[in-house]
């Protein structure tokens, strides 16, 4: 019998569906789609099938392992990227044993430090925003991983480690498919059009071990100093092995350490920015949040992370963020490691598979208006809740710096609250922005540049 694929838009002889792959913010033209074909489209390009579930229940069902953009940049040896292997397992359960449960706990106070070093920053300079944002990221992401203390300014692994993030959002963006699936590509002078991934996988491949042995080899040569009582994640695995790592092992805590500073940066500068955007655009959200924390604290004091059970409504409004813009707006692409049928179509082994998670957070039955900024809606809703868990992915793959994450952005979310009054969002051309907010397109999408006004609460 013939095998039958799942629907999708008709693909042209041998190119087949490349001429309709939309060249940025691919998750829209993915959304056309599934109104057309349904939960579960099917396309290939030049003979690459790909299929992309538009619901939730389709995405629990099928997904399996990721490859791509890690085979493109060589980034295939943190963990974000690694087909599941023996090594995979033992990265994860490394990863896992640091970042769940009691461990958690013990984080507390270091994101409570830097999330005041946070508004002090963004007060004394409001300009300069999302720079602050991105100190506070690249910090509590470096302090956790290797002890490393950040410098106030121009820090020299932040710096390195935002380059490597804005080359792996280009190079993992769709478009870099081609020259997965087009080796010749690689080849191609620079000044073609599709060749700019090549460039991109080239300066990721230079600066790739810098970023990844810098700070680590940092936190290596500081080990027998007061770094060992500080919590960190490389510090706590060395202190539990044996005195010499083997070479294996010492190379799995490496990768292990930089897949954490690679899964933590860029995904919370993009969170907390959508967070300043829409308290600036939406000034009765920002104001019950203030009401809340005025009712739970003290005059003041400053939110703590034990405070978080007594502010129900800002975790309601962590929530918004994450739905409101989703900032993985396709997760990460999963690879089909063998055939599957799915509601009686079969999908080949090999085929790329992604989740449009950006319409299951707009999916107006779960999420009534859904372009609307409004953390009521998680407010004892169970379904709401879980349906925005998709932003950190799925099974056995789902991000593990779940929790960390939201404790790091639930403490900056109510700190800045309890500080900072926000309003009067401007573009970078100095017009009042509307709630037709844009975003930029890539693996990982942020709002598009802005400003806005911060002032001491009084
Ligand atoms: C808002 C913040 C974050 C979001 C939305 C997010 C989302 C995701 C998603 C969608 C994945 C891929 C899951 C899949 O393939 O199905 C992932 C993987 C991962 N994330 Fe996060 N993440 C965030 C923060 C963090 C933080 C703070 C860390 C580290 C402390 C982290 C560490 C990782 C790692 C190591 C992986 C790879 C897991 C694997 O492939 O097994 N993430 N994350």
């Amino acid at each position: 019998k013939p095998r039958k694929r799942p629907p999708g838009p008709p693909p042209l002889p041998l190119i087949g569906n490349l001429l309709q792959m939309p060249k940025d913010h691919e998750w829209k033209t993915f959304s056309e789609w599934a109104r057309a074909y349904g939960d579960c489209v099917y396309f290939h390009v030049l003979g690459q099938p790909i299929v992309v579930l538009g619901s939730l229940v389709a995405a629990h069902d099928l997904l399996n392992q990721k490859v791509m953009a890690g085979e493109l940049t060589g980034f295939a040896r943190g963990l974000a990227l690694m087909p599941y292997s023996a090594r995979f397992q033992s990265l994860r359960r490394l990863i896992h044993k640091e970042l769940s449960g009691n461990m958690l706990q013990k984080y507390w106070p270091l994101h409570e430090d830097e999330s005041r070093i946070l508004i002090d920053k963004i007060l004394l300079e409001p300009d300069l925003l999302l720079d602050s944002i991105r100190h506070y990221a690249g910090s509590v992401i470096l302090r956790v991983t290797y002890g490393y203390q950040t410098a106030p300014r121009d820090d020299k692994f932040l710096l390195l480690a935002e380059r490597v993030m804005a080359a792996f959002s280009l190079a993992s963006q769709p478009g870099a498919w081609a020259v997965d699936i087009i080796p010749w590509l690689r080849h191609l002078p620079s000044w073609l059009p599709g060749t700019k991934f090549k460039q991109t996988a080239a300066i990721w491949a230079q600066l790739n071990m810098d970023v990844v042995e810098g700070p680590f080899n940092w936190a290596l040569a500081h080990q027998d100093s007061a770094l060992l009582v500080r919590p960190n994640f490389v510090s706590t695995v060395l202190s539990q092995s044996p005195d010499v790592l083997s070479e294996d092992d010492q190379d799995l805590l490496l990768w292990a350490a930089a897949s954490l500073f690679g899964g933590g940066a860029d995904t919370t500068v993009a969170a907390l920015s959508s967070f300043f955007l829409a308290m600036a655009l939406y000034p009765e959200v920002q104001a019950a949040a203030q009401a809340e924390l005025d009712r739970v604290l003290s005059p003041g004091q400053l939110p703590g992370l034990s405070d978080r059970p007594s502010l129900p409504y800002i975790e309601c409004l962590m929530r918004e963020v994450l739905r409101w813009n989703p900032i993985g707006p396709l997760g990460l692409p999963h690879l089909l490691t063998q055939d599957d049928i799915y509601k009686g179509y079969h999908l080949p082994a090999g085929s790329i598979v992604m989740v449009n998670v950006w319409s299951i957070l707009r999916d107006p039955l779960v999420f009534p208006d859904p372009l609307e900024f409004r953390p009521e809606r998680f407010m004892n809703d169970k379904t709401a809740i879980e349906t925005v868990g998709c932003i950190f992915g799925f099974g056995r793959r789902a991000c593990p710096g779940v929790h960390f994450s939201e404790a790091s952005m639930f403490i900056a979310i109510a700190t800045t609250l309890s500080q900072c009054k926000i309003s009067d969002p401007v573009n970078s051309r100095g017009e009042h922005i509307g709630k037709d907010v844009e975003y930029q397109t890539g693996t990982i999408s942020h709002p598009e540049k802005f400003r806005c006004s911060i002032t001491p609460r009084v």
